[in-house]
């Protein structure tokens, strides 16, 4: 999708949470620094996780880069790719595979994929030994914006989406946008739905930019990408480093989740992760401007950026079905539920709604605001 451009220049944006301080390298053909990215850790062996479909593209890539800035590489671990991996029994079959290959303390795990990888990876390392550096290294859009950035990493269970899982910081990340020339553009739109939602976030100007020119448009080239990702992580950054446990500021970053998790469960993970998350954005906005917690012209300025994507602006499966979802959210306090309501573009604020008033916002969300 993207065109070579030999002007995106590299960027650099520091992380410095509480737990641990970090780069997140973004650049365009960039996966060749990974082994320098990954000796600079003080990483003396690394084991690449990745799945099946963004293994075969990248991993030899990553793996010539390991050995050649004298990192031992083992044999690499391999899962299905896709939602369904995110279980504890495909958990468990890679930390077995790690302590096989006999990793300690003082080597990496390698995290080469999407969001999939990276929670999966990110969580075997938090879990082995009690803990050794992972190095996040994105291959879709919406890693490179969001997952692989802030330490979040989690498996699921039947009853809901990332119910198990730690806050495990990467010792680095490495993100190249020209792995995205590989990512089918159904997927490349669908991670567009985390960009729009940190625009919404922290950045008016982005979001109108977003609008104007979408990002999964034929012909955007790897500067744009440099230049998109980049923003993304820093805005994602200043919270993270404000708020590293989700105790306040973080909860933020859900915005479009609690509706967004429970249509990506109940619709039986068909839907993808970042096209859950703009449908239950646009829900919980029409939602807000009929509650008259946001303007009308709010609520359509958020929903032109959403449909110039082409990604969803609602869904009609049964409020019972995703009330039963909603009702595990991991932010539930007794019997309320956090929600993040979008009170203007760059302003945003984190309520609760007790299970009915969520029926009710579902409900509304669903009516076309006038
Ligand atoms: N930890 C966090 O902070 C955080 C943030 C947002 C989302 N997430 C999680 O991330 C997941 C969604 O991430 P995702 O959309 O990347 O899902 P994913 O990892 O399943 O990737 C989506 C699809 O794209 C393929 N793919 C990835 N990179 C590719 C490439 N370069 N070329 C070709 N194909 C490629 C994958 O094989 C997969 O089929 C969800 O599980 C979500 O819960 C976590
Ligand atoms: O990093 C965060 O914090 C986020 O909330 C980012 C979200 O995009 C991401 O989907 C996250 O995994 C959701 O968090 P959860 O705690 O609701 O599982
Ligand atoms: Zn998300």
């Amino acid at each position: 999708m993207s065109e070579i451009n030999p002007c995106a220049a590299p960027r650099t944006v520091h992380v410095g949470t509480a737990s641990r301080s970090y780069d997140v390298h973004v650049g365009a053909g960039n996966l060749d620094d990974l082994g320098r990215v990954v000796a600079g850790t003080g990483s003396s062996r690394a084991c690449v996780i990745t799945e099946t479909n963004v293994g075969p593209l990248y991993a030899q890539a990553a793996e010539t880069s390991l050995a050649d800035a004298g990192v031992d590489v083992t044999d690499r671990l391999v899962f299905p790719a896709g939602e369904a991996s995110k279980s504890l029994a495909v958990l468990g079959g890679l930390l077995e595979g790690l302590a096989e290959r006999g990793l300690t303390r003082d080597d990496a795990v390698i995290a080469l994929g999407g969001g999939v990888t990276g929670d999966m990876a990110g969580l075997c390392a938090a879990l082995y030994l009690r803990g050794i550096r992972v190095v996040q290294v994105p291959t879709s859009l919406l890693a490179m914006v969001d997952s692989s950035v802030g330490g979040k990493t989690a498996v699921d269970l039947p009853a809901g989406k990332n119910l198990v899982g730690a806050f495990w910081q990467p010792s680095a990340v490495l993100a190249d946008v020209r792995c995205l020339a590989s990512v089918p553009h159904e997927l490349l739109t669908d991670s567009c739905g985390e960009v729009i939602k940190h625009a919404v976030l922290a950045d008016p100007a982005l979001l109108d930019e977003l609008t104007e020119r979408p990002l999964n448009a034929p012909g955007t080239d790897e500067g744009r990408l440099v230049d998109v990702v980049t923003r993304n992580v820093e805005i994602k950054r200043d919270v993270v480093d404000a708020d590293e446990r989700e105790r306040g500021l973080r909860q933020t970053l859900n915005l479009g989740h609690t509706i967004g998790h429970a249509i990506e469960s109940a619709s039986d993970f068909t839907l993808g992760h970042g096209s859950c998350v703009a449908a239950g954005l646009c829900m919980m906005t029409r939602a807000s401007a009929r509650r008259g917690w946001c303007t009308s012209e709010t609520a359509a300025r958020i929903e032109r950026c959403v449909a110039a994507h082409a990604l969803p602006t609602g869904c009609d499966l049964p409020a019972d079905l995703l009330l039963h979802y909603m009702a595990h959210d991991k932010k539930r306090h007794g019997g309320s539920v956090n929600i993040v309501v979008p009170v203007e573009v760059g302003h945003v604020e984190v309520r609760r709604a007790t299970l009915d008033e969520l029926r009710e916002l579902v409900e509304l969300g669903r009516e076309e605001v006038r």
